[in-house]
């Protein structure tokens, strides 16, 4: 799936003043791939996600993904855009505490109207032996890989994480970048980042770099690394 932002703005009012989250922001998230969208606290980057994700609406531009245009969607098509095409993690986990790891997946698969299989992709995040545990049996990385099984048993065509190693130390959060690499070069779904981290620009495919609600850079990486070389900061 490819996301074509075109001149896209986001005004924010917040009292008398207004915040111009967006400016014009025009740039593609290619199908399949891994993109880094990185930027200081406040350019703009999770309102850039949540305008993709469907969560809030743009004021002005266009937002195409394949052949629709979101910002011509009505609030139930963008509903079922957001329930089948894309998964969401976050730095927070959100994992229900009161759920096993198994019921907290579930809960994503509920959603989806073609899952997959819930031992593969256990096994796959490496938490089947842990899947009858509650989330505060485990460590952070363990619970980041459970909203990672959650996300992606929905089989969406595109992962949206916000800061999602931003709560974890060097080690751990590599894993968890190694995990997505693993996620999108078997199942070919598009991975966004969004991060303080410029050292995960160093494992994407495309990088986009933002400031004060612009898009300043753009660019391919012509030799990923591996999430383990990243320097990470
Ligand atoms: N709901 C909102 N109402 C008013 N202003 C908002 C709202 N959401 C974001 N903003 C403002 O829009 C600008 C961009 O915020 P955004 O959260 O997209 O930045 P960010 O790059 O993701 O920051 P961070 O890395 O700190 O999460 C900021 O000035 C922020 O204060």
């Amino acid at each position: 799936m490819s996301i074509v932002l075109s001149n896209v703005n986001k005004i924010y009012q917040s009292g008398e003043v207004n915040v111009h989250a967006l400016k014009e922001a025009s740039i593609e998230i290619p199908n399949k791939k891994i993109v880094a969208i990185l930027g200081p606290s406040g350019s703009g980057k999770s309102t850039l996600l949540n305008v993709i994700g469907g969560i809030d609406r743009h004021d002005s531009g266009s937002v195409q993904v394949d052949d629709h245009q979101l910002d011509k969607m009505k609030d139930k098509d963008l509903t079922e855009y957001r329930r089948h095409s894309l998964g969401f993690i976050f730095q927070q986990y959100n994992l229900i505490p009161t759920l096993t790891v198994e019921e907290n997946v579930e809960v994503g698969r509920q959603l989806s109207q073609n899952p997959l299989d819930m031992k593969e992709i256990l096994e796959k995040v490496g938490m089947w032996d842990k899947k009858d545990k509650f989330p505060h049996q485990l460590s952070g990385g363990e619970q980041q890989r459970v909203a990672i099984a959650r996300a992606l048993i929905k089989n969406p065509r595109v992962l949206l994480c916000d800061e999602p190693t931003g709560a974890l130390d060097e080690e751990t959060g590599k894993n968890i970048l190694k995990l997505l690499q693993f996620v999108n070069e078997t199942y070919g779904t598009t991975v966004c980042i969004i991060t303080h981290n410029n050292g995960i620009g160093e494992m994407a495919h495309k990088v986009i770099r933002m400031k004060s609600g612009e898009i300043t850079e753009h660019f391919y990486n012509e030799a990923p690394v591996d999430p383990e070389k990243v320097n990470w900061v």
